[in-house]
């Protein structure tokens, strides 16, 4: 039997949480990081550890059917490489940082300007778009560096909190785009690895729609279960339990994390007693 080859990185920013969905969708794998190739137990999946940045190119070549990588690689290198689930982790974007002391009012200032990068396709593209001639610096590493040492007048390159550009005395003047790790696919996949992808999506969703949500049960007097029910969405209603007590009942339902604090603070005002907040594992809707 044929088995879907997912790739994900070796090590980096990537590793830890891509690990953990591979674990919680039920693909364990025996073997440590050394092996660049493991098969997992009990399902038909192969995963390769690879570089972030190489991953595009495998995923072209048809060499790895998935993977999971950074958007931003994909919107870099990535042309004819279909997303087929966001995966809410390594959350960053891409952007333009100049010198604090630099007075940017546009992305017009940067006409004739060096800007370094790791992400010359993206830069180049905006650029492009907004009528600007730049020269562009590639380098792969520590870009917030290069201001400070002359190398450029700008960079282009990926924020999180931000702290790298403060402790390099740089601040983030333009977002190109916003990005997260995502699952990615083959343009060369073939139908009988398609039905595993399919089987890991739906995995996959159930995982990811259990961490954006949280299990809520709480007591109430009778008179106010249908005002608390009113604010409680459910998956399809809220559950309603009698309790031994005479008059009281209990309420289950599931809220968006989202939302969360806010439906607390309101279910509190409309009477609701001894509420407990559980982690959901998975959600299968
Ligand atoms: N500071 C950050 N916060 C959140 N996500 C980040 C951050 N830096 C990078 N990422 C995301 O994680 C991905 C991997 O980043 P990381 O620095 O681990 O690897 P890399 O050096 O870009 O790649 P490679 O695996 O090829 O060496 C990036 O493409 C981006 O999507
Ligand atoms: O806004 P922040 O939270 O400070 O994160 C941004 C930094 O994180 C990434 O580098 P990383 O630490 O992955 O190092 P690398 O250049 O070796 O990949 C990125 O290239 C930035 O330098
Ligand atoms: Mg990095």
């Amino acid at each position: 039997m044929s088995k879907l080859r997912i790739a994900v990185q070796k090590s980096g920013r990537l590793n830890e949480d891509s690990m953990r969905l591979l674990k919680d969708i039920g693909i364990s794998i025996d073997n440590g990081k050394d092996q660049l190739k493991a098969s997992a137990k009990g399902f038909p999946v192969e995963v390769f550890y690879l570089r972030n940045g190489d991953i595009p190119q495998y995923l072209k070549d048809g060499v790895v059917d998935a993977a999971i990588i950074g958007e931003n690689v994909l919107i870099e290198k990535g042309e004819g490489i279909n997303i087929v689930e966001k995966l809410g982790f390594s959350s960053c974007r891409v952007c333009i940082a100049v010198p604090k002391a630099n007075g940017y009012t546009s992305i017009k200032d940067l006409e004739g300007k060096r800007i370094a990068t790791s992400y010359p396709n993206t830069v180049q593209i905006y650029l492009d778009k907004n009528g600007v001639n730049a020269n562009l610096h590639i380098i792969n590493g520590s870009v917030e560096i290069a201001p400070n040492i002359g190398l450029a007048d700008a960079i282009c390159d990926i924020v999180s909190s931000g702290s790298t550009l403060f402790k390099n005395n740089l601040k983030e003047v333009d977002t190109i785009l916003k990005s997260e790790a995502v699952l990615a696919v083959s343009p060369k996949l073939n139908k009988e690895r398609q039905a595993i992808l399919e089987t890991i999506q739906f995995r996959i969703q159930s995982v990811l729609k259990g961490r954006n949500s949280k299990y809520v049960l709480l007591n109430a007097p009778n008179d106010k279960i249908q005002d608390i029910i009113s604010v409680l969405p459910g998956m399809k209603s809220p559950t309603v339990l009698p309790l031994a007590e005479e008059g009281w009942s209990s309420v289950h339902s599931v809220i968006s994390k989202n939302e969360f604090w806010e439906v607390i603070d309101e279910l509190k005002s409309k009477g609701a007693q001894g509420i407990l907040v559980c982690p959901i594992e998975k959600m299968v809707l």
